[in-house]
């Protein structure tokens, strides 16, 4: 058989076959939607400067480097125990996620491994009004306590920026100022946090940090706040709601015309919208989700009962967090915790809402 095909049209299939791979190499080369592939993460890479920006920057796509939990050999650490451990609370959720406590984590083996990781971290905050005044608290305390080691910008929205005191900053931190326009009612402020992240995160952020955190800025740390909190999608039990309520009397947004409704019978946690973070793209869908949600509840003249958090947890019921963190990541300094909570890493301070808010109100 073999032999009946000439050699002629071996010759012109050969040549068919390198015309057709050409002109497919030259239509990708030419197609206006660029291929991107992820380049492999490495370890302590080297930095690559963007010609055109002169930003430095390194190129890497996160998930691959956060899927390395390496460590490095001849660290010392006490042996990690199949049998001891907390007793006293569950460090397990039932869609088997880790719920971090201290005493759940060693900060020597977690340190190693994501300072070798070196992530690159953004904070957003929004500081609108009269709450420019807890910036310095909240920066000062950061940097004693947040991250400390990592790469941390500190995205700071707000209608004042005078009013952003000088801090001192550790090595490979830094603060990035974005200004906002000032407004009538909280809620408002609360809401277009949303909306400020969601259009700063494509234009800017997006270039510059692995990893993202939403954060009230009426906060200060108290203590190590570590990259034990970092995941995919970590969320925050509230303080009120951890212990003793049943799910019925979290305050989810009821009303069925919310898009935030969450129906009677249904919830797992109650989380905080003061502190939350992830993987930058996994955070860019769920702020922009957040506004969206939003808008589409202002079209129907409805504001979820507690705004962005109610859209936050009712995305969190149906898209579980990888990471359930205690509420020693959100304690308030209104409230003096049981045995169960160890330590206090951040705390929401006492504020006279109606002083520092601009149309009063709690
Ligand atoms: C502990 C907790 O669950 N906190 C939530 C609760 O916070 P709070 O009652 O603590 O709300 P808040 O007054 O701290 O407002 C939230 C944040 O918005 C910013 N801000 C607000 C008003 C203003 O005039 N200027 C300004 O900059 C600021 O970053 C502040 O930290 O309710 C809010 C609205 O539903 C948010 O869901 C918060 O995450
Ligand atoms: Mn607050």
């Amino acid at each position: 058989m073999l032999v009946n095909i000439s050699k002629t049209r071996i010759l012109v299939i050969v040549v068919f076959l390198l015309i057709l791979s050409r002109a497919i190499y030259t239509y990708l080369e030419n197609t206006t939607v660029p291929l991107i592939f992820c380049q492999p993460y490495h370890e302590n890479s080297e930095p690559v400067v963007d010609e055109v920006e002169k930003r430095v920057e390194t190129k890497h796509c996160p998930h691959m480097g956060v899927g390395n939990l390496k460590m490095k050999a001849g660290l010392s650490y006490p042996q990690p125990s199949t049998m001891i451990g907390r007793t006293d609370v569950n460090s397990v959720t039932n869609w088997n996620a880790p719920l971090v406590w201290e005493g759940t984590f060693d900060p020597v083996v977690i340190d190693d491994i994501y300072r070798r990781m070196n992530p690159r971290v953004a904070v957003v905050v929004l500081a609108v009004g009269k709450y420019t005044r807890f910036l310095k608290g909240f920066l000062e305390s950061g940097e004693k306590y947040f991250l400390v080691g990592l790469r941390v910008t500190y995205y700071i929205f707000t209608d004042n920026e005078q009013d952003v005191p000088n801090v001192t900053l550790s090595e490979g931190r830094k603060i990035t100022i974005l200004p906002v326009p000032s407004a009538k009612r909280w809620q408002d402020v609360v809401l277009s946090k949303m909306k400020w992240a969601t259009v700063t995160i494509d234009k800017q952020i997006r270039n510059e940090a692995d990893y993202l955190f939403m954060m009230d800025i009426d906060s200060v740390f108290y203590n190590r706040f570590g990259a034990e909190s970092l995941s995919r999608m970590s969320a925050v039990l509230h303080r009120a709601f951890y212990k003793t309520h049943q799910r019925d009397q979290f305050p989810y947004e009821r009303r069925p015309e919310s898009k935030a409704y969450i129906p009677a019978g249904e919830g797992d946690y109650y989380y905080t919208a003061a502190v939350w973070g992830g993987y930058l793209e996994d955070m860019y869908r769920l702020v922009k989700y957040c506004y969206e949600q939003s808008e589409e509840d202002a079209k129907n003249n409805i504001e979820a009962v507690w705004q962005e958090e109610s859209h936050l947890n009712k995305y969190f019921l149906y898209n579980k967090p990888a990471k359930v963190l205690s509420p020693e990541y959100l304690w308030s300094d209104y409230e003096t915790p049981g045995s169960d909570i160890k330590l206090i890493r951040i705390s929401q301070l006492v504020k006279d809402y109606a002083e520092v808010r601009p149309n009063g109100g709690q």
